[in-house]
Parts: C-alpha cells; structure tokens; sequence
C-alpha cells in the first residue's frame, strides 16, 4: 500500500505547489500563534484554496477554543482538524461537531507506556499520529524536529490508518518506514531550511524517498 505523506507548516505558495506537485495526500496549516509557522485563518484560507480537491487540507491546532474552530471552519474548511494539545476524546467529539471536519490526534510519546492513550483514542479520532514528545520547556508541542524510538511501534495494531511523526527528513524517512511499516507519515521541520522556512526541495525530496520504498 502506498504511504500517504502529509507535508505541514506551509506558508508559502511555492513550498504548497512543491508538496502539491510532489503528490502530497495532505497539507497543514498551523494555527498556533506561538508557532514559526503560525497562519491566521484567514490567511491560511487564502493561500490553501490552491490545494483544494488536490490534497487534504489539515488545519493544526493546539487546544483550540470554539471561536477560533468556528473562524477555522467557516474561513479555512479544512479536511481535518489536528488536536496537537491536551484535548480529551470528549472535546474530540464536540470539535468534530463544530467544524464537521474529520480529527486528527497527535500523541506525544517517549516511552512504551505512553501508547495507552491510543486504546482510547482509537474510537474518536480517524487517525492518530505519533509524534515525539518535546523536550521540557518546548513552547511547541510538535514542529520541534524530534524523533521516538520507532521500534516502540513494533507489533502495535490501530483501528484506522496511523501518522509517524517527529524528527523525519529526506534522509531518515525510509529508514522510518523499514522500522515502523507507517502507513502514513507527517513531516515540518525536516523539510525546513530554518525554523519555518520551507524548502521546496527537501519536500520533493522527502516525498520521492518516502515513496521509493
Ligand atoms: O509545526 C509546528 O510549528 C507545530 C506547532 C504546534 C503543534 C504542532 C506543530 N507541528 C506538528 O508536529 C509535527 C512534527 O514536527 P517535526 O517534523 O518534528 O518538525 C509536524 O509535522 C506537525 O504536525
């Protein structure tokens, strides 16, 4: 089965056609004023109207209020919306609600231990994605380009289809799926050329590796 491949933090239209034009399945908008790559919905609804019927489009959120998934939804209308905080599998449910977009869950993991809350998740997100926890103090919890021991996923089973996470690039990415077997992949910092400066070619590449294996 072909990975799906989700390139994150666009925020430029020639970085958006790289992903476009490499065969991204999803594209991600971040909507985290704290982030390198913050959009305002409106300016995200702008610039990803472009990727519309071409890719998923995948607004990021991290513990969003209901007037800004409502601004979300009604500006942007976003294929899915990613809860990259501390949202609860309730809130996942009023958030599907709201914007009837699809949810997306990001789990921070370090250890084993921490796959536990995806048995619960499981039943309220359509996909959950993996990524590494960050280091203490991060202001981000994810765009921070750190990986996980990908081998903690070894003999895992998810109900839906999952996202790795954290720290891949063009280099590491099919290393990532030999270990992993991911059947979906979601990459930011790895295709930056500094914190928030996409690089249309580490895209092209990232998506041309992760499609060779
Ligand atoms: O990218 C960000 O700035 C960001 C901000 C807030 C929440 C999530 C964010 N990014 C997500 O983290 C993953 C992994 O990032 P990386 O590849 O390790 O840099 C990224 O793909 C986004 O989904």
């Amino acid at each position: 089965m072909t990975t799906q491949i989700k390139i994150c933090g666009l925020t430029t239209p020639d970085t958006l056609d790289a992903a476009l034009d490499g065969g991204a399945d999803f594209v991600g908008a971040v909507v985290f004023p704290k982030s390198p790559r913050h959009l305002a919905p409106d300016t995200a609804a702008a610039l990803f109207e472009r990727a519309r019927g071409r890719a998923k489009i995948v607004a990021v959120t991290v513990d969003p209020d209901d007037g800004l998934l409502e601004e979300i939804a009604r500006v942007l209308r976003p294929d899915f919306i990613q809860l990259h905080g501390a949202e609860t599998p309730a809130r996942a449910e009023g958030v599907r609600a709201l914007t009837v977009a699809g949810v997306i869950k990001a789990l921070p993991i370090r250890h084993g231990d921490d796959f536990a809350a995806a048995d619960e998740w499981d039943y309220h997100a359509d996909h959950l994605m993996f990524d590494a926890k960050p280091p203490e103090g991060s202001v981000l919890p994810g765009g921070v380009g750190h990986s996980f021991d990908w081998t903690l996923l070894a003999d895992r089973a998810f109900r839906h289809d999952w996202f790795l996470a954290g720290g891949l690039n063009p280099d590491n990415v099919v290393e990532a799926l030999r270990i992993t077997g991911a059947p979906m992949i979601d990459v930011s910092s790895g295709v930056e050329s500094a914190p928030g400066v996409k690089d249309a070619d580490r895209i092209a590449a990232f998506i041309q590796n992760a499609r060779r294996t």
